[in-house]
């Protein structure tokens, strides 16, 4: 479906395609009961992920962001609301098919790279292509973070940042349609960032990657599409980035 905007003057007719939404989040509550303490991580979130976009969560600490992000991950279930993932409900979801959803449709980044230290760069991504249905090859996956000539080395033979790129190439390996990003840079210096978060445009570009970062860093917010920022469990704005920066000209 194709919309037309600004009509009024023809020589501005722009042709926008509307991207259609991967998940849907409507109502979503999350609470923790612990003792006599309750906590609402989530209040009443209404959000769409569109196809291919990436998206930065903005938020002080305690607003619910890894909250947001582990329910669209299949990682853990609302207290109450819905989550779609191309129209399924992943609310409704019993736990096999909540891991098949993990396993072929979500790679996951995190702070901490979660590599083991026994394997090598090539065997770590291997892991995963060893289980999924159409991965690519552990080598293409490092090529594509640019560590094609690092893949036999082992985690303590490389920096923090390469180190994380071979996180993202692990959690590339399997095609995922989304990638989600818990404080990827939260480990790493300011050129460093810079490359992991070069990485994770380039796959969102070349593979059309569904891209979700979580960050405390708002200088990161130019290099998204859409800028989610949260307060309280809530979302409070959405802010779509008419140009968007290539990580290399950020600033923060
Ligand atoms: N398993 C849990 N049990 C109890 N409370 C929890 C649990 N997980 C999160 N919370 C609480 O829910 C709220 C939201 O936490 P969440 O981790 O989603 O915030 P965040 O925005 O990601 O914070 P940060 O930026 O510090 O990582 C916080 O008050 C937190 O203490």
């Amino acid at each position: 479906m194709f919309s037309l905007e600004s009509p009024s003057d023809p020589t501005q007719l722009t042709i926008t395609a509307p991207r259609d939404s991967l998940f849907q989040v409507r109502g979503v509550t999350k609470t923790y009961v612990m003792g006599e303490v309750t906590v609402e991580a989530l209040r009443a979130v209404d959000l769409d992920l569109y196809e291919g976009e990436f998206v930065v969560l903005l938020g002080p600490s305690g607003s619910g962001k890894s909250t947001l992000l582990n329910i669209l991950g299949g990682l853990d279930i609302p207290s109450s609301g819905q989550v779609t993932f191309h129209g399924q409900d992943l609310t409704a979801a019993n736990d096999r098919t909540l891991t098949r959803f993990r396993r072929e449709s979500v790679g996951f980044v995190f702070q901490f790279y979660n590599l083991i230290p026994s394997l090598t760069a090539r065997e770590n991504v291997a892991l995963v292509t060893d289980i999924a249905p159409h991965p690519m090859h552990p080598r293409e996956a490092l090529e594509r973070v640019h560590l094609g000539d690092r893949i036999n080395h082992f985690p303590a033979q490389l920096s923090g940042g390469e180190q994380q790129r071979v996180a993202i190439a692990r959690a590339i390996a399997k095609r995922p349609q989304v990638l989600l990003c818990d404080e990827p840079t939260g480990a790493l210096d300011f050129q460093t960032g810079k490359l992991v978060l070069e990485a994770l445009a380039q796959v969102n570009q070349d593979l059309g990657t569904t891209t979700a970062v979580i960050t405390h860093n708002a200088g990161i917010a130019a290099m998204a599409d859409r800028v989610i920022t949260m307060r309280s469990g809530e979302i409070v704005t959405v802010q779509r980035n008419e140009q968007k920066e290539s990580p290399g000209e950020l600033e923060w």
